[in-house]
């Protein structure tokens, strides 16, 4: 399963997403789509209590009912979710038609229709997002990466990428940095890395980690 792996990241805010199953394992896939703000149409017999409370509270469409022809229709992703490996067959066969990307969350080593897409262990930190796959091969090792980033990249570093995305942004970055050469301006930008912003943002002076930002990006000596 692994040799073709590539990672790519979705958007998935205001699209489809449909998930055949809806138990214990599916409920875990779904909470990420959820977060994003995807649509997110559930199609099983039976929900875990969180699940069916998502539904009661309109936060995504539960048809309590096996899965059925055409029920992948408009999807941007497909979680075949289930519990029975024929119906998870089904749905991957049917997204592979569809060209969909299709998570499969078992594995039946006689598959002929393994899934074409897995979620990676995943860190957020703010904007800043750390993820471990192994394309199936270890989920296990993945979570305990994950688990031993969470440790390395404190939430400080969700801080550190808002300011840098914010510093972007700013005028008069933005116009200390228009007229250089593609080389210095990365040579200004890792210098606010090898600067002491992140302690600052750790002891809590966001306004002093700024301020040593628009330095190194404002003056030639870095
Ligand atoms: C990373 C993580 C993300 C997440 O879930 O968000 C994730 N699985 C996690 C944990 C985990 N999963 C399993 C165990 C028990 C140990 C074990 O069996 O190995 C544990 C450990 C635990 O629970 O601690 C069992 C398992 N998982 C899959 C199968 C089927 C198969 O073997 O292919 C089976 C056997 C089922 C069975 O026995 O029937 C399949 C997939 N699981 C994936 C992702 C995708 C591949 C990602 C990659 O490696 O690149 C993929 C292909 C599809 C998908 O589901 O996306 C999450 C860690 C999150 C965290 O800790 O933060
Ligand atoms: N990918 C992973 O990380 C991971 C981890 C552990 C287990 N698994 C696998 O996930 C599978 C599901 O585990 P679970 O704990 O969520 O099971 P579960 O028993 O809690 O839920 C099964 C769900 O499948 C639904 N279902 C059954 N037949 C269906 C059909 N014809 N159409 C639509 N929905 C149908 C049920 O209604 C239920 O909602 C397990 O069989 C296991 O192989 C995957």
């Amino acid at each position: 399963m692994s040799s073709g792996w590539v990672p790519v990241e979705l958007d998935l805010a205001g699209r489809l997403v449909v998930c055949v199953g809806a138990g214990r394992v599916a409920e875990g896939k779904l909470a990420q789509p959820l977060e994003a703000g995807a649509e997110v149409r559930v199609i099983a017999p039976q929900a875990t209590p969180g699940l069916g409370e998502a539904a009661d509270r309109r936060e995504l469409t539960w048809h309590a009912r096996p899965y059925a022809e055409g029920d992948l229709a408009e999807a941007s992703l497909v979680i075949a979710g289930s519990d029975d490996p024929a119906v998870n067959e089904r749905v991957a066969a049917d997204a592979e038609a569809l060209r969909v990307p299709c998570v499969r969350v078992d594995r039946d080593p006689a598959a002929e229709y393994p899934g074409s897409a897995a979620f990676p262990a995943t860190l957020r930190r703010g904007p800043l997002v750390l993820t471990v796959g192994t394309g199936g091969a270890a989920p296990v090792l993945a979570g305990r990466l994950k688990r031993e980033l969470a440790a390395q990249y404190p939430p400080e570093y969700g801080q550190l990428a808002e300011l840098l995305a914010e510093l972007r942004d700013a005028p008069e970055v933005q116009a200390a940095l228009a007229p250089l050469g593609d080389d210095e301006r990365r040579l200004r930008w890792r210098s606010v890395l090898d600067a002491d912003t992140l302690q600052l943002i750790r002891d809590g002076e966001l306004r002093a980690a700024r301020e040593v930002a628009i330095r190194c990006l404002c003056s030639s000596s870095g």
